[in-house]
Order: C-alpha cells, then sequence, then structure tokens
C-alpha cells in the first residue's frame, strides 16, 4: 500500500501537549451560561431574530423572536486525517508542500530576499476575529480567529489521497509549478515520498486531454461497489496508520479536475437507494466524484467538493441525512469569484446599481487545460454566475423582480502564463442623476497559492463542526438529546463560489454575511452574542 504522508506533530502547546490532547486554555468565558468541564464546553445561548409578516403592500409587522439552544464542544481535537482526491494536483501538492513548510518552520531565499512559511490567505489561521472591548480601556480585542474554539492545527494533520496520476509529490510539485526552486529542494525528499492512492476514473466525466495523465486508475469498475468499497478501505487504512497513533477522524476533500454535470435521473440518482442501487449496477451516469462522497458517507468522514461539478446529486445528500454525515461544496472561491463576492455585496448595499459584470481570465496550469473542454467549462460557469443572486434578489429599491445585472464568465486556457491567471473584470453600474460608474480590475490570482489556504480552512471547520452538537429548549424545557449540524455544511460557504446547502434553505453568497455567519456560530459555542459593532458604549455617554 503507497506510503501516505505522517504529520509528526511538532505543533505543541506549552505543557507539551500536541494539539491532538490540548484543551484550548486561550480563551475562557466568564458567564453562567458557559461550563467548561475537562473534556467539553457546554453554553446555552439565546439565538434572537426577527419575525415578520406582511401586512399590505409595502407594510410590515417586525416580532422579536428567541430560541434558546444548548451548544457542546468536544474540547479534544484528536488526531485528524486529510485525504484529497486530486493529490497530485497544483493545489493538492501545493498545499502539502506548505504544510510541510510550515510544520518545519522553513525560511528559503527568493529572489526579493528571504521568504518564511505562512498561511496567508487561510481565514482560520491569518486573519482575526473581534472578541470583545478591553475592560479598562473599551479598546477592541482582536483575537485569532483559530482560537476561538478548540481547532485541529493545520501543521499536524496527516495528509494521504488519490490521483489518477501515480506521479509522486515531489516530482507533481516540479510539474505544476508553483513554488521557489529553493523552498522544493528543502521538502523534496518527504514529498517525494508521498505517492497517490490509484483512484476511480470514469474518462467522460472529464476533458479528453486528461487521459494522458491517467496511469493510476482502479480496476474494473464501479460496479458491485468495488470502487466505493475500495475508498472506503483506503480511508480506514490511514485511519490505522501506525497502529498505536490511530487517526481519529478522516476528513475527505475533492481537489480533483472538474467534472461534466451529471444528469439528474429518476430512478438512477433521485434518492438513495437508487443511487446506490445504480452504483452496483454500474449505472455511466455516477461519476467519480460522487462515487468519493458515497464511500465518504457511509465511513463517516467528511465530504468537501473544491469543484464546481453538482457532485452532491439528490441521492448524495439523502444518503448523508440518513447517515448524519457531513458534505460540503461546492467550488473553492480563491480569486475573482472573492473578489466578485465582496465587490457587488459593497455595490449593491451602497444603493449603486450594477448593470452589467464581465469576467475573463485565462490562466495555463493543468485545471484551465481541463476547462478547455465545453462540458467541464460549463460546470465552472455556473459556478462563477451564480454568486451575485442573492445581493440582487435582496434589493428591490435597484432591482424590480426579475431583474438582474448582465453577467458573463469567459476562462481561456493560456499555457505560457502557468498557474498566475489573469482575471480582467469590468463592472458597469448606473449611479445617482443618470451617470455611469465603470469599475476595471485586473487581478493576478496565483491560483494554488490562494486555492491552498481555503482547503486548510475546509478541512479544519469540517472537523470542528464534528465536535459541536446542538439541542433547543421549548417551553422551557431543553430537548432529550444532542445532535449534530445538518448534514449539508453550510457554514462552509466563505470558502466556495457556490455554497450548498440544506434542501429548501436559500444561498448566501455576499461574502460578509459568510464570514459573520461562521464566527457568530462559533461564539454561539463558548455562550457569546454576535458582535454588532453597535459601538454603543463609544456613543452613549
Ligand atoms: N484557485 C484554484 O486553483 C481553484 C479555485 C477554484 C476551484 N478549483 C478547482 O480545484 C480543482 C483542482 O485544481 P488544480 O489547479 O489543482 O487542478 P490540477 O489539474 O492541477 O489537479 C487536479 C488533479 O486531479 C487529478 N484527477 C483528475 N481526476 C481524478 C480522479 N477521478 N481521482 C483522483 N484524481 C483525479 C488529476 O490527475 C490532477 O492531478 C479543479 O477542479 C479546479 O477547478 C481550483
Ligand atoms: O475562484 P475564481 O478565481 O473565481 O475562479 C477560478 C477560475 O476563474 C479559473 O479559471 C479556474 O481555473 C479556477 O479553478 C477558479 O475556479
Amino acid at each position: 500500500m503507497a506510503p501516505h504522508a505522517v504529520a509528526e506533530p511538532s505543533y505543541r502547546s506549552e505543557n507539551g501537549h500536541t494539539s491532538s490532547d490540548v484543551h484550548t486554555d486561550f480563551l475562557t468565558v466568564n458567564s453562567p451560561n458557559v461550563v467548561y468541564t475537562e473534556t467539553e464546553i457546554k453554553s446555552k445561548y439565546t439565538y434572537r431574530t426577527t419575525s415578520v409578516t406582511k401586512i399590505a403592500e409595502g407594510k410590515y409587522v417586525a416580532e422579536p423572536k428567541e430560541t434558546v439552544y444548548d451548544f457542546k464542544v468536544d474540547r479534544k481535537v484528536g488526531k485528524v486525517g486529510m485525504m484529497l482526491v486530486g493529490w497530485g494536483g497544483n493545489n493538492g501538492s501545493t498545499v502539502t508542500a506548505g504544510i510541510i513548510a510550515n510544520r518545519r518552520g522553513l525560511v528559503w531565499d527568493t529572489r526579493e530576499g528571504k521568504r518564511e512559511a505562512n498561511y496567508y490567505g487561510s481565514v482560520l489561521m491569518g486573519s482575526t476575529i473581534k472578541l470583545g472591548t478591553d475592560a479598562k480601556t473599551g479598546r477592541d480585542v482582536n483575537i485569532p480567529f483559530h482560537n476561538i474554539l478548540p481547532m485541529v492545527h493545520p501543521n499536524d494533520l496527516v495528509i494521504g489521497g488519490w490521483d489518477i496520476s501515480s506521479t509522486n509529490l515531489a516530482d507533481a510539485m516540479d510539474r505544476a509549478a508553483v513554488l521557489e526552486p529553493a523552498l522544493k529542494k528543502m521538502i523534496r525528499d518527504e514529498m517525494a515520498s508521498y505517492k497517490p492512492l490509484p483512484s476511480a476514473y470514469y474518462p467522460d466525466f472529464i476533458a479528453a486531454n486528461q487521459e494522458d495523465r491517467a496511469d493510476n486508475v482502479l480496476e474494473g469498475s464501479k460496479a458491485s461497489l468495488a470502487h466505493v468499497e475500495q475508498i472506503r478501505r483506503d480511508i480506514r487504512d490511514l485511519s490505522d496508520f501506525k497502529d498505536a497513533n490511530g487517526l481519529d477522524k478522516v476528513i475527505v476533500l475533492w481537489t480533483a479536475n472538474t467534472e461534466r454535470y451529471a444528469d439528474i435521473i429518476d430512478g438512477v440518482n433521485d434518492t438513495a437507494e437508487n443511487l446506490l442501487s445504480s452504483i452496483e449496477a454500474g449505472h455511466g451516469e455516477i461519476s467519480p466524484s460522487t462515487v468519493f462522497a458515497v464511500a465518504c458517507i457511509q465511513e463517516g468522514s467528511p465530504f468537501i467538493n473544491g469543484s464546481p461539478q453538482n457532485t452532491f446529486v439528490p441521492g448524495v445528500i439523502e444518503l448523508a441525512e440518513q447517515h448524519g454525515s457531513f458534505i460540503g461544496g461546492d467550488d473553492f472561491k480563491s480569486g475573482q469569484t472573492k473578489m466578485k463576492s465582496a465587490l457587488v455585496d459593497f455595490l449593491i448595499n451602497a444603493g449603486i446599481k450594477l448593470t452589467s459584470i464581465a469576467s475573463y481570465n485565462h490562466l495555463g496550469n493543468n485545471d484551465g487545460k481541463n476547462l478547455s473542454s465545453q462540458k467541464q467549462f460549463r460546470s465552472k460557469e455556473i459556478s462563477k454566475s451564480n454568486v451575485v443572486d442573492d445581493m440582487v434578489e435582496a434589493n428591490s429599491v435597484l432591482y424590480k423582480k426579475g431583474e438582474h445585472p448582465d453577467h458573463t464568465v469567459v476562462i481561456k486556457y493560456m499555457p505560457a502564463v502557468g498557474d498566475n491567471k489573469r482575471a480582467l473584470d469590468e463592472y458597469y453600474a448606473e449611479i445617482f442623476m443618470g451617470g455611469h460608474q465603470t469599475i476595471s480590475l485586473f487581478n493576478v490570482c496565483e491560483d494554488s497559492l490562494l486555492a491552498s489556504p481555503l482547503i486548510i480552512d475546509l478541512v479544519i471547520t469540517a472537523e470542528m463542526m464534528t465536535r459541536i452538537s446542538w439541542k433547543s429548549h421549548s417551553d422551557g424545557r431543553a430537548s432529550d438529546d444532542y445532535k449534530g449540524f445538518h448534514s449539508v455544511l453550510s457554514v462552509l460557504s466563505y470558502m466556495l463560489k457556490a455554497p450548498l446547502t440544506p434542501p429548501g434553505t436559500p444561498v448566501v453568497n455576499a461574502l460578509a454575511k459568510q464570514r459573520a455567519a461562521l464566527t457568530n456560530i462559533f461564539r454561539a459555542c463558548v455562550g457569546l452574542e454576535p458582535e454588532s459593532d453597535m459601538t454603543l458604549e463609544h456613543k452613549l455617554f
């Protein structure tokens, strides 16, 4: 069995514990609603919302509502594995290299001088949240996002994965052409020891131009669930790696090529039962990513889709709900779209009427090569185009019902630029008294260096969610037992272009709202109110 990457924990707290058993003592919330035990944080949280009733056209009644929840956080982080599908790709090799470099605290030479390993671009590892205000000075106190709850540290992730290409991670790192030679040299031996496991490969789902990579594929077909069972064994093998230090859990993330959309067919993939029967029968419309999702759901490993295809056909969602397993996606939100979701949110909420958004980009990596095929591009076009819908729909002052800006997405494959994607955007808007505003952006995104920190955020957040449970109070009594969040982890939306949400629930793409949701859910788990930014203490005196 191909060796996997093994993280030798070097991240230790003051008392010598690794993150796998350190109980965060960074933050203690002093409140009658928060109880700390050796193994758990329990909080009682009052969730305050406003219920609105429309009584006539343009006339509403608003009623404050309160729901009391109990949250429970398992404080033991445990030993966590991260398995990447597409491990030998630009993102997979880059994120692996980045974790190794951080774990070893590497510093390397570049033309611009020395550079040291960091986790910039990770919202959890590179940003802070406002905890509150200093008791004496009244100044804001901001803490690293990662410290609000006991989260796994990326340095301690045990890494493994699959790829249809047998190339080891050192040669994959060279093929990706993303990292500096000086850095690559320092980690080459360790990267060379990592060899992707063979994967499920169904040529029809990715571009034909990918075929020359496929020398590491599972034998046989998906029929009789053979590939599902092999993937489950692979996950268990990593979990048992170094038996004495078995993993407590494995998070699986798809960073393999973008697939074409699968047709949703009644009787084939519309329900969990039909989906399993279709895989059993080897049905051609079941994609590799859906096979991975099924295997992970059955193995109880959270599965996250970093690509835009519709992996989560209705049968997968139903299966995840039946198993209480977590799924999340779709499509990392790394560069052009991340900027768009912030800029459109700002413009429309400033009362500026966006009427046209033109998004063009070209890139020269293998992702771009795969996307040069129309069916795979279509998957990406969908995920990149829907990102403004909620913001437009929320503003009935600027937009009539059904009205929305023109929006076009173009992606071209230009090998010369490699991973350094060039994104050109034009935002055109109507402003006061018939005026217009034109905003042109030229954004050079080093794609894999922007996506890799998102992989870390997705994996750490998904793992954190496996240790959070809740119960609600009604008629003053708490329900009997705690349960997990819904199987579809919409809390991951900040990192994703096309957030998957529980069936029938709204999609939020506004970047600030997504970050606020993540922040405030974690704050609630330690009994803290959302940060309102009202700063009344600085206004009412
Ligand atoms: N900024 C970004 O890089 C970014 C942003 C958003 C989404 N994405 C998506 O992330 C994915 C990976 O991007 P990348 O730049 O690393 O691409 P890449 O082409 O470099 O890597 C994809 C890897 O997946 C492998 N692969 C293909 N089919 C597979 C299968 N069935 N099983 C296992 N491995 C398989 C390929 O051999 C390749 O090594 C793409 O779908 C891309 O659209 C990337
Ligand atoms: O995240 P983002 O920059 O909006 O979108 C990107 C696309 O513009 C790019 O063409 C594609 O190769 C990347 O996978 C990514 O999806």
